[in-house]
C-alpha cells in the first residue's frame, strides 16, 4: 500500500504534552490509485468536452438518463471472460449485498428499461464515470467517463448509421477530420455465419468472439487453452483470421456468399452512412469484434489513424443483451466514448484549448475592502445583469487586486470608494485594453 510520510511535531502543553514527541500521520494527498482528481483547470476541459458529448446528443434529439454507479454484482456476471467483468471494482455492503461500480453503463440501461418499459424506439446518452479493478502492476487508470448513447427499439441500420453520424459529428465538433480519425465498421454475423458453417455451437459465440477480439491483442499461445475449451483448434483459428482479414466486403463475400447477412448489413450501412455524408470516416474491417460478449451484428471502433492510440469510442447492436436478463429479445444499438483517449488525441493534433485559467466578467473590490458596501452593491448590481463577479472579500492593496484580477481571467476590474467613490462614482478597469474611465454606479 501506499506510505504516507509519517510527521512528528511537539506536542503542546494543553496535549500533556510537555514537549513529548506526538506523532501524527501526514494525509497522503494523492487521490486513489488509478484516479483522477478535477481541480479548476481540469474540471474546465471536462466541462467542454461534455458540453460537446451533451451538444450532439441533444442534435440528435437523445435524451439524458442517469443511474446508480453502484450497482448489484449480478449484473456483471457474464461468463464470457470479458476484462469488463473480471476486473469488477466489488464488494459486501454492510448488509452482505455483493455490489460493484458499475464498470460500464448499458446493463444498467438494460436494468432501467426492463423496469420502467418505456415506449420503444428509445434514444438515451449519459456521461457516466465507470470503474475497474486493474491490477496496479500495469498502473493503467481505474475509472473513466464514458459518453453512452444508445437506441432501442430499432431493428434496421438505420440505428446504426445513427450514431455512427452522432460519433462523427462529435469528431467535427472538437476539430477532428476523417483524416485523423477512421472507425473501423464490421458485423459479428461473420463470425456466427462462418463459426456455425465449422458446427461451433451459439451457446459458444459470445465466447468466440471475447476471445477473437483478444487474438487481436496476444499471441494465440495465451488463449489457446481456452479455444480448445471451446472446441477450436488451430486449423479452425486459421480458418477464422482468414475470413476475419477480408479487405473488402467483396472478399468477404467470396468467403461467406453474396446472400450472408454480414454481406447484407454491411453494405445496407455503408449505403445509409453515404447519405449522412460520412463515408470518409468509414473502413470496412472484418476483423474488428469488439470485447464484450452482448454484440450480436454490427460492431465498430474510432481509431487514430497514427495508430499511436488505443480505440478511441466503440460499440455495436446488441439485441440479445435483455434476454440474458430473463427478457424479451429487444433491438438495440449504442456506443461508448471515453473521456481520456479523445484528450490525448486532442493534444496531439494541437487541439485542446488551454484551461489553465479560468474566466470571469467582472472583479470588484473597494478601496476600504468589503466594509465598503460600494463594491458589494456594485457586484450585486452586476450579477443582476447576469455578469459573473468575483469580489475581493479582503482589504487589499490595488497592485493584489489587478494582480488577482489576471490570475482569475476578469475582463474587467471595478473599483469602488477612494476620490471617485466621494462622487458616487467607481473606477472600470478594461483588463485587455488597460482603459479606465469613471462609471456612476447605477450606471455600471
Ligand atoms: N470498463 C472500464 C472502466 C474503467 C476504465 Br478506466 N476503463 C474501462
Amino acid at each position: 500500500g501506499r506510505r504516507s510520510a509519517e510527521v512528528v511535531r511537539r506536542g503542546k502543553e494543553e496535549e500533556g504534552g510537555e514537549g513529548k514527541k506526538v506523532k501524527v500521520e501526514k494525509l497522503d494527498v494523492k487521490p486513489p490509485k488509478g484516479t483522477r482528481d478535477f481541480p479548476p483547470s481540469l474540471s474546465r476541459q471536462q466541462t467542454w468536452l461534455f458540453s460537446h458529448f451533451h451538444a450532439v446528443s441533444k442534435s440528435y434529439g437523445f435524451s439524458h438518463y442517469d443511474s446508480p454507479i453502484l450497482e448489484s454484482t449480478s449484473l456483471y456476471t457474464r461468463k464470457a471472460g470479458e476484462e469488463v467483468t473480471e476486473q469488477l471494482y466489488s464488494f459486501l455492503d454492510k448488509g452482505g449485498r455483493p455490489v460493484s461500480l458499475r464498470p460500464e453503463m448499458t446493463p444498467s440501461l438494460a436494468r432501467m428499461v426492463m423496469g420502467l418499459k418505456p415506449t420503444l424506439p428509445i434514444k438515451w446518452y449519459s456521461i457516466p464515470q465507470c470503474w475497474r479493478y486493474e491490477r496496479s502492476t500495469r498502473g493503467r487508470r481505474r475509472e473513466h467517463y464514458q459518453w453512452n448513447v444508445d437506441i432501442w427499439g430499432v431493428e434496421g441500420e438505420a440505428a446504426e448509421a445513427e450514431v455512427l453520424a452522432g460519433m462523427v459529428d462529435l469528431m467535427r465538433s472538437v476539430g477532428l477530420t476523417s483524416d485523423d480519425v477512421g472507425i473501423k465498421i464490421n458485423s459479428r454475423a461473420v463470425l456466427r455465419e462462418v463459426t456455425e458453417k465449422m458446427g461451433i455451437g451459439g451457446d459458444k459465440f459470445a465466447s468466440v468472439c471475447v476471445l477473437v477480439d483478444k487474438l487481436e491483442k496476444v499471441p494465440i499461445e495465451a488463449i489457446e487453452g481456452d479455444l480448445k475449451d471451446l472446441g477450436i483448434g488451430r486449423e479452425v483459428v486459421e480458418e477464422l483470421l482468414t475470413v476475419l482479414g477480408s479487405k473488402t466486403i467483396d472478399d468477404l463475400a467470396e468467403h461467406v456468399g453474396e446472400e450472408s447477412e454480414a454481406v447484407r448489413d454491411l453494405r445496407s450501412l455503408l449505403r445509409l452512412l453515404d447519405f449522412h455524408g460520412v463515408s470518409d470516416w468509414m473502413v470496412f474491417d472484418a476483423s474488428v469484434v469488439r470485447g464484450l460478449s452482448y454484440y450480436t451484428g454490427v460492431v465498430f471502433e474510432a481509431f487514430d489513424r497514427t495508430g499511436n492510440l488505443r480505440a478511441i469510442a466503440g460499440g455495436g447492436r446488441y439485441d440479445g443483451l435483455v434476454e440474458t436478463y430473463g427478457g424479451e429479445r429487444t433491438p438495440a444499438v449504442g456506443f461508448g466514448f471515453g473521456d481520456a483517449v479523445i484528450v490525448e488525441l486532442l493534444k496531439d493534433k494541437g487541439l485542446l484549448p488551454d484551461f489553465e485559467r479560468g474566466t470571469v466578467d467582472y472583479c470588484v473590490a473597494g478601496v476600504e475592502g468589503p466594509e465598503d458596501g460600494e463594491a458589494v452593491r456594485a457586484a450585486g448590481i452586476l450579477r443582476g445583469k447576469g455578469m459573473s463577479v468575483d469580489l475581493v472579500l479582503e482589504k487589499r492593496k490595488m497592485k493584489w487586486v489587478f494582480k488577482h484580477a489576471d490570475r482569475i481571467g476578469a475582463r474587467k476590474v471595478v473599483i469602488t470608494g477612494g476620490e471617485e467613490g466621494e462622487r458616487g462614482e467607481c473606477i472600470v478597469k478594461d483588463m485587455d485594453t488597460g482603459e479606465q474611465v469613471a462609471v456612476k454606479l447605477g450606471e455600471l
